[in-house]
């Protein structure tokens, strides 16, 4: 009977052999046509004439393949696209593989499509390079390469080469100025990172070194001690060894030894019963072992000191034989002590080592305009006194004295009435006066605040310019303690004029068209330059008229701050306007936040406590620079975006004080629809510029004045008591070239300070983000936020050491990803994912 045969074979799929039939044919053509063609390279040009009949069985073919192989040479090589030709077989190769094996690491139409362009680029390249050898460029590279050789020239070629190629690279690899600057970015930490290590590694080995050194002396030292204590004692004991004996054979020879008078002589006659006792013997005639001792021994009294170890270890033995260790631990330390420590390990933080070799302008680049004295002209100043006292009497005034103070545009009279005129009769001849004087610009101060006498500043007739050099060069600029000293220029008597600006706290400039607004601006900006490190001190500048203070752009990476994804630091456009205040709003929360942290009320204190190492860069804490922010016409701005910029400038002006943050806002038109009540409130200290009218003054001002200054830089300065006369220092735009120039040239930061990411309502929140092109990181990056509960991209770049834009993008992913939410202002983003078992699953999904 015939055995059934009971196991199954598994019967393989039809498909699968289909399959398999298939991808045999496609690799036995693809091997087929490479040697075809390696074969048609040697034998090509011979096999030429055979192939014009085919069926001419006389006539045979050299190549492997006869003249069905020889026409395929002749029909892709020849005739076709050259020795790129090759790329055809390869295809079919891995096609056949691909098929019969279904490997997954090969991909015949991907490999396809990337050669596709070398197929067309390379047959040219070489048809312009070899155009004779038609095997290498095929007849398709040589006639592309002489049709575009007459159309646009040999050199035209070849820079359309050149160009496609980068085009191909950019497209393929993905090659885009910020993936660059990335790589090098990364590129540069790492060999930081690389140094570190190297340099912990050469301190730690040092440390060994120290410290194996510090143990070799330390025994050498104690061999010494020992060696040095062995002899003395030796001799000690020597010494007391025949003081006994003598003492000995004189108790021996008068009577029998009582012990208890021994005991009194602190003689001890017993015999030692343990080993320990003689070592515990200490080297005292008292406690000696006289019974014991020949003349000839040796004795040696002296517990070395590794004895003394020994006995100190098993003082520690209880009686039960049991060691008792005694763990020490050490004090926790307070804050104090930590930065204490800090402090005396690596000094007090200095900001300025960020860029150490920063060099400051030096003065000589300011142009002397002036020789500092100012002109007086005896004459002038006769004749004016004249006719004010002419004037005034003609009026009925009689003067008891008269002094003249000469400034750089203006000379002040002091007069000092007879007894019993009235101020207000004088104040009310002002236009009076000033015809008689037939000067413009006559103010009347009636009377001068705590001095008693009525004022009447006169312009000179030769007034001095008053330049910026000399004001930066004084004693008092120099020598001035101000967080951000501003030299206005010199009062009525000649003095340097300086301000704070971080006292002030705000400032409002105003002043018709061509009065020396720009002017002072940019002495304003050019005094803190002069003062100010950039690791101190960020400007960010608005300037809607795009030319007052594009000049400044040359110090971007040094002194200027902008919005993460701004191109130009210097903001020319309104939009933009209103997202940089309400970064700076931002700025000013997270701020506030860390002075709260820090249990300070302000930015000098909290700097000076950083400084001291009280406050930890690991939790958030940083030096804080000052921040001034620049509006150069701030009417433009009211009037093109009004309530969108007046909100967030009136909420720095009411709150940014204390976090050092600090406006200078300037207008050409100060109507009370641009200066209104809000932002009048806010900002006590005024410039006023020559105005039109005197509404415009009382805008400004609050008081009459600035329509009676006489224009190119003569001001009035407020800081809400007295008004002060001052001409303004001045500062030419080449002067200022220079400056930004010097400063340009010099090591800076990497880029702008960034001011916090701040998204207006108008902003897309939809992300067109392709999650199957995620970031290498995004896994990393997606635990980090979730293990952390905190959605930010300060925390990515921080923990991942990466730059603010991948750290973006990384976030963008992750928002896409559903694992962050949207976007929330200030505020971090808030995580979606709450623990990591979920957040493995949605990767596993994700994958
Ligand atoms: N402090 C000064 N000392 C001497 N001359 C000055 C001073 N300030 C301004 N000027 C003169 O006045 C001119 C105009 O000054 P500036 O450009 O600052 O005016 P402005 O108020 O900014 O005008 P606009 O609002 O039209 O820009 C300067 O070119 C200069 O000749």
């Amino acid at each position: 009977m015939a055995i059934k045969n009971t196991q199954e074979v598994p019967k393989t799929p039809k498909k699968q052999i289909i399959k398999t039939i298939v991808g045999i044919i496609f690799l036995v053509l693809g091997l087929l046509l490479f040697i075809s063609f390696i074969s048609y390279f040697f034998n090509g040009l011979i096999d030429q004439s055979q192939i014009t009949d085919l069926l001419d069985k006389n006539d045979p073919a050299e190549n492997v393949f006869g003249k069905f192989g020889a026409l395929l040479g002749e029909i892709f090589i020849l005739q076709g696209i050259g020795v790129v030709a090759f790329f055809i077989p390869v295809f079919f190769i891995l096609l056949g593989i691909k098929i019969a094996t279904n490997w997954k690491k090969i991909k015949p139409f991907t490999t396809l499509y990337q050669s596709i362009f070398f197929m067309i680029w390379l047959p040219v390249l070489f048809g312009c390079i070899f155009p004779d050898q038609h095997m290498l460029c095929g007849v398709m590279g040589f006639e592309i390469n002489d049709f575009l050789n007459s159309f646009i020239g040999k050199l035209g070629v070849i820079l359309l080469l050149i160009v496609s190629l980068i085009i191909y690279c950019v497209i393929h690899f993905r090659v885009t100025y910020e993936t660059l600057q990335e790589k090098m970015e990364e590129r540069a930490k790492q060999k930081e990172i690389e140094r570190i290590e190297k340099e912990q590694e050469r301190l730690k080995k040092e440390q060994i070194e120290l410290r194996q050194r510090k143990e070799q002396e330390e025994q050498e030292k104690i061999n010494k001690f020992n060696q040095d204590a062995e002899t003395q004692q030796e001799k000690d004991a020597l010494e007391e060894l025949n003081l006994i004996k003598e003492t000995e054979d004189k108790a021996i020879q008068s009577h029998r030894i009582n012990p208890d008078e021994a005991f009194s002589q602190n003689f001890t006659v017993n015999q030692p019963k343990e080993e320990e006792q003689v070592d515990e013997m200490p080297l005292n005639i008292t406690t000696l072992v006289v019974d014991e001792i020949d003349d000839n021994d040796e004795v040696d009294f002296t517990p070395t000191y590794e004895e003394e170890l020994v006995d100190e270890q098993e003082n520690t033995d209880s009686a039960n034989g049991v060691e008792l260790k005694i763990t020490q631990i050490d004090e926790e330390e307070t804050l104090e002590q930590t930065s204490a420590r800090l402090v005396q390990e690596q000094g007090e933080y200095n900001q300025r080592l960020d860029l150490p070799n920063f060099q400051f302008p030096p003065i000589s680049m300011l142009k002397k305009y002036d020789t500092g004295n100012t002109l007086i002209d005896q004459k002038e100043l006769e004749v004016n006194k004249n006719r004010i006292i002419e004037t005034l009497r003609n009026y009925g005034i009689e003067i008891a004295s008269i002094t003249a103070t000469i400034g750089p545009t203006v000379t002040l009279y002091e007069i000092v009435p007879q007894a019993g005129v009235r101020i207000s009769k004088i104040k009310n001849l002002e236009d009076d006066i000033a015809l008689s004087l037939s000067a413009l610009g006559i103010r009347i101060i009636a009377p001068i605040p705590g001095k008693g006498t009525i004022g009447i500043e006169v312009p000179n007739s030769n007034p001095s310019m008053v330049s910026m050099h000399s004001v930066i060069a004084s004693q008092k600029f120099q020598n001035s303690d101000m967080e951000l000293p501003i030299a206005f220029g010199k009062t009525i008597t000649n003095e340097t004029f300086i301000a704070d600006l971080a006292k002030m706290p705000h400032l409002l400039m105003a002043g018709a068209t061509g009065q020396g607004k720009s002017v002072g601006l940019n002495a304003i900006i050019t005094s803190l330059l002069y003062k100010k490190h950039p690791s101190e001190l960020k400007f960010v500048m608005v300037d809607p008229k795009k030319v007052e203070l594009t000049l400044y752009s040359k110090i971007e990476r040094h002194y200027l701050a902008k919005l993460p994804d701004a191109e130009e630091a210097i903001i020319t456009d309104n939009a933009k306007v209103i997202n940089t205040l309400n970064s700076l709003c931002i700025e000013m929360d997270d701020r506030y936040d860390l002075l709260k942290n820090a249990f300070v009320r302000n930015i000098k204190e909290y700097n000076a406590k950083f400084k001291e190492r009280k406050l930890n860069p690991e939790q958030g804490h940083r030096f804080l620079p000052y921040i001034v922010l620049i509006v150069d016409e701030f009417a433009d701005l009211i009037m093109t975006a009004g309530k969108e910029v007046e909100l967030p400038i009136a909420r720095l002006a009411q709150l940014a004080r204390a976090v050092g943050i600090h406006l200078i806002v300037a207008t050409q038109r100060p109507s009370v629809n641009v200066i209104t009540g809000t932002i009048k409130a806010n900002f006590p200290a005024r410039v006023a510029f020559r105005v039109t009218s005197k509404i415009d003054s009382r805008t400004i001002l609050d008081s009459p004045g600035a329509d009676q200054l006489i224009g190119k830089g003569d001001m009035l300065f407020t800081t809400g008591n007295d008004l002060v006369r001052l001409q303004c220092a001045f500062v030419d735009t080449p002067e200022v070239d220079k400056i930004t120039e010097f400063i340009g040239e010099q090591r800076g930061y990497p880029d702008a300070m960034h001011l916090p990411e701040y998204v207006g309502e108008e902003s897309n929140s939809n992300l067109d983000i392709d999650l199957s092109d995620r970031d290498v990181l995004f896994e990393d990056a997606a635990r980090l936020i979730v293990i952390a509960q905190q959605g930010s991209a300060s925390l990515l770049q921080r923990k991942l050491k990466l730059g603010y834009n991948r750290a973006g993008r990384l976030i963008d992913q992750l928002e896409a990803a559903g694992i962050v939410g949207h976007f929330e202002g200030s505020k971090a983003r808030q995580v979606l994912i709450q623990d990591e078992i979920s957040l493995e699953q949605l990767l596993n999904n994700l994958n």
